[in-house]
């Protein structure tokens, strides 16, 4: 039950409530305040046009689906903010930080780093922002890590995109990648695979009932996967 990127009415009208959305699911600290120029006024009932609410777009895919590759050129095009909660990750590895050793060990294993080393590494990330559209890419990748994002945050995201790829494919993709990443060999990506399948799945089913979910074939050229991502965000202009 995947939305495709033809039926585009939903994001329209969910773009209108999103206020109210923001609204409801506030539970614990909204991260969205750090945005609003005015609160509610309450001689007149309501929330001033002029609060920003941002624009958060969830970018999920099995390994080598191309999340990455297609983040820039969105950036490009429409001036999103890119945060990839792997790079996020790799930062905290080469900054020495105290989780750094567990963090390495845990992608070199192909695992799922705990949800509040991720979850505030992104609210870090977020706040530290001017933009008010971000693209999460690679988060969340288990049921936990998105209940975690959502309890922190006190957000939905907005869109979900899944990058729709062949094993076969993904695995050429990452054994070609030459990045020099500890995860990037075969044994890694078995892991990485299962990892997918068992729990990042879970979420993208989660948000295609939610009908936030926009399945993109993950096939072809870069070029033409970015035409059927265009359609997404070009309403928003
Ligand atoms: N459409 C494509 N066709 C062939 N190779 C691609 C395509 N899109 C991305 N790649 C390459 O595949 C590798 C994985 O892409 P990347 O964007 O890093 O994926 P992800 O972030 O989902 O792991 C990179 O080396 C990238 O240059
Ligand atoms: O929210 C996240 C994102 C990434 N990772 C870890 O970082 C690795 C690399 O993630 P990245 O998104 O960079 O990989 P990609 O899917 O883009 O190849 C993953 O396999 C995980 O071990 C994680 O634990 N939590
Ligand atoms: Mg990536």
């Amino acid at each position: 039950m995947w939305r495709r990127v033809a039926s585009l009415s939903p994001l329209v009208s969910r773009s209108k409530s999103r206020l109210l959305d923001q609204v409801q699911v506030a539970n614990g600290f909204n991260v969205w305040q750090v945005f609003s120029t005015q609160v509610l006024n309450p001689t007149e009932g309501g929330v001033s046009d002029r609060r920003r609410t941002p624009l958060v777009t969830f970018v999920l895919g099995g390994p080598g689906s191309g999340k990455g590759t297609q983040c820039t050129r969105i950036v490009e095009t429409f001036g999103f903010t890119h945060l990839s909660a792997g790079d996020l990750l790799r930062k905290e590895i080469s900054s020495n930080s105290e989780n750094g050793s567990m963090i390495l060990n845990t992608i070199r294993e192909g695992k799922i780093v705990p949800s509040e080393v991720t979850v505030k590494l992104i609210q870090k990330a977020i706040e530290a922002s001017e933009n008010d559209r971000f693209l999460i890419d690679g988060f969340p990748r288990s049921e936990e890590n998105r209940i975690a994002y959502e309890r922190v945050i006190g957000a939905e995201p907005d869109i979900v995109l899944f990058f729709d790829c062949p094993v076969e494919e993904m695995v050429k993709r990452v054994l070609n990648r030459n990045q020099g990443r500890v995860d990037d060999n075969i044994d890694t990506v078995k892991e990485r695979l299962k990892v997918f399948t068992e729990l990042n799945l879970p979420v993208i089913k989660y948000y295609s009932e939610k009908g936030k979910l926009y399945k993109i074939d993950a096939t072809g050229s870069e070029d033409e996967i970015f035409e059927r991502v265009r359609p997404v965000f070009a309403v928003l202009r």
